[in-house]
């Protein structure tokens, strides 16, 4: 692998500007003004593929109706690179969409265009989330062709442009392509996670699962003047703060009846693994920025993000939240929350409880306002076993970029296709991640370190070496 290595820091700066150029198109799923965006990182994709000799697929997934528009969904790429029946063949799967990001937000330069700074820090929203990794596994072929090496394994991609926004569209596609396009896969990988720390790399098994809800409360039929109508209405923002904060308490605790007794129960030997894993509450304190954690000891802080469900609100759509001092009573507050949900926990069930207990709090106000909750988009947990082959490959390609044996992580967010992959393909998943805990993915100032970028695609060529040396059992 020396040969492949030296390649890839010889050519870092030409992976960053690439990173750069992907990192300009604003693919913000949530968004219909930058659908347009979406699909174009899309067809970047495939052209880029096409260039290094994939034969590519571009599957419509439909459309969805977004921002009072129907709009077409970004397209699900799919490729094949290698065919050949003797060696093994590994799925690769990421997302190109990303989360919005605003300047104004605090960001420190424009989110959409990728900065290095004097730490190698390079910011810019999806550098990490899941650009940067989407990247690396092409710039991992090109390396293994320009070195003139032998890819070991037969590679498929698929690649999605809706995973910030539930994948819409996308489980049908693998569903349908189960005994077709993917029909000779023998493992999959997925790399958009993070480590445990920020230096020591990890592989993870498990993720929770996430159901996000919307609460609306409607009143007048218009915002109004809160010194004309103020102490004569029904406030729909009144009713909906006070349901808001019905929903969990300062200490994380969630108040929704019934959501506690489908966790699995928590056995000894369970207990036992959250004994060994070096968890820096430093480290935890980087990334928050502060040292606000709830809980004192490594054990209950990885216990409550990998393995029990958490509630947070995330804001209120509709409402007055510019800098001044506004004096409306809005008319239709939107509310937005979601649940982390992990085993044994079931999507439905959640939400019947969600929109039950929320109507019944509602009820207890005697608002004459009107009240409607729904879950916006559900994806389940997913925990899997980190003995298979795959994980062992991994786990040796770790040592040989690192010099150090991975941790085995669970993590707290949420990659609903993980478990369909599993389910549909019957295959092990494995999730690899390039990035940091400090990433800040979805937050300001996202970034991917130049080494763990660089040292990531060392990574991926040395999985598929060690993939196509490893046994299967
Ligand atoms: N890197 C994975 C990730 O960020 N996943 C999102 C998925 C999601 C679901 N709804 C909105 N986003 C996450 O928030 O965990
Ligand atoms: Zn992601
Ligand atoms: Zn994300």
């Amino acid at each position: 692998m020396e040969t492949f290595f030296s390649f890839v820091n010889e050519n870092q700066d030409k992976y960053v500007e690439k990173l750069r150029e992907i990192v300009g198109i604003r693919s913000v799923s949530s968004s219909a003004n930058y659908r347009p965006d979406t699909i174009r990182m899309g067809e970047w994709l495939i052209a880029e593929l096409e260039r290094l000799g994939a034969s590519t697929k571009r599957v419509e997934p439909g459309t969805q109706e977004l921002e009072g528009a129907t709009v077409p969904l970004p397209p699900v790429v799919l490729a094949t690179y290698g065919t050949d029946p003797s060696k093994k063949t590994v799925l690769i799967y990421g997302h190109y969409d990303v989360q919005p990001a605003l300047l104004s937000d605090g960001w420190t330069h424009d989110p959409f265009t990728l900065t290095e700074d004097e730490k190698g820090r390079l910011l810019g929203r999806g550098a990490s989330d899941d650009k940067g990794p989407v990247l690396g596994w092409l710039c991992t072929i090109e390396a293994f062709q320009k070195t003139g090496l032998d890819l070991p394994v037969n590679i498929k991609f698929c690649f999605e442009g809706m995973e910030e926004s539930g994948s819409v569209g996308l489980d049908k596609v693998i569903i349908r392509e189960a005994s077709d396009y993917f029909k000779d896969v023998d493992c999959v990988c997925i790399s958009d996670n993070y480590w445990l720390g920020t230096s020591k790399p990890c592989l993870t098994y498990g993720l929770r699962g996430v159901s996000y809800f919307q609460l609306s409360v409607k009143g007048p039929a218009k915002d109004l003047h809160s010194g004309v109508f103020g102490g004569t209405v029904h406030e729909p923002m009144t009713d909906l703060v006070h349901l808001m904060t019905r929903l969990v308490d300062v200490n994380g605790k969630i108040l929704i009846p019934g959501i506690m007794d489908q966790v699995a129960e928590l056995t000894d030997q369970e207990k036992q693994i959250y004994k060994d894993i070096s968890f820096d509450i430093q480290d935890l304190r980087g990334s928050l920025g502060s040292e606000t954690e709830i809980y004192d000891s490594a054990e209950d802080l990885l216990m409550h993000r990998w393995r029990y469900p958490s509630l947070s609100l995330h804001g209120i759509e509709g409402a007055f939240y510019s800098p001044g001092e506004k004096t409306v009573i809005p008319a239709n507050p939107i509310g937005k929350f979601s649940i982390r949900t992990v085993p044994n926990m079931d999507s439905d069930k959640v939400t019947e409880l969600v929109c039950d207990y929320v109507k019944s709090e509602f009820k207890k106000l005697g608002s004459k306002n009107t009240v409607d909750v729904w879950c916006g988009h559900a994806g389940r947990p997913w925990v899997s076993s980190p003995n298979h082959w795959n994980f062992v490959a991994a786990a040796k390609a770790v040592e040989t970029v690192f010099g150090c044996k991975p941790d085995l992580t669970r993590e707290g967010g949420s990659i609903p296709v993980t478990l369909t992959f599993e389910e549909a393909l019957h295959k092990n998943v494995l999730l690899l991640p390039m990035g940091a805990s400090d990433d800040g993915a979805h937050s300001i100032n996202e970034k991917v370190d130049r080494r763990n970028f660089v040292e990531g695609i060392k990574l991926y060529g040395a999985y598929f070496y060690e993939l196509a040396k490893v046994a299967e059992e």
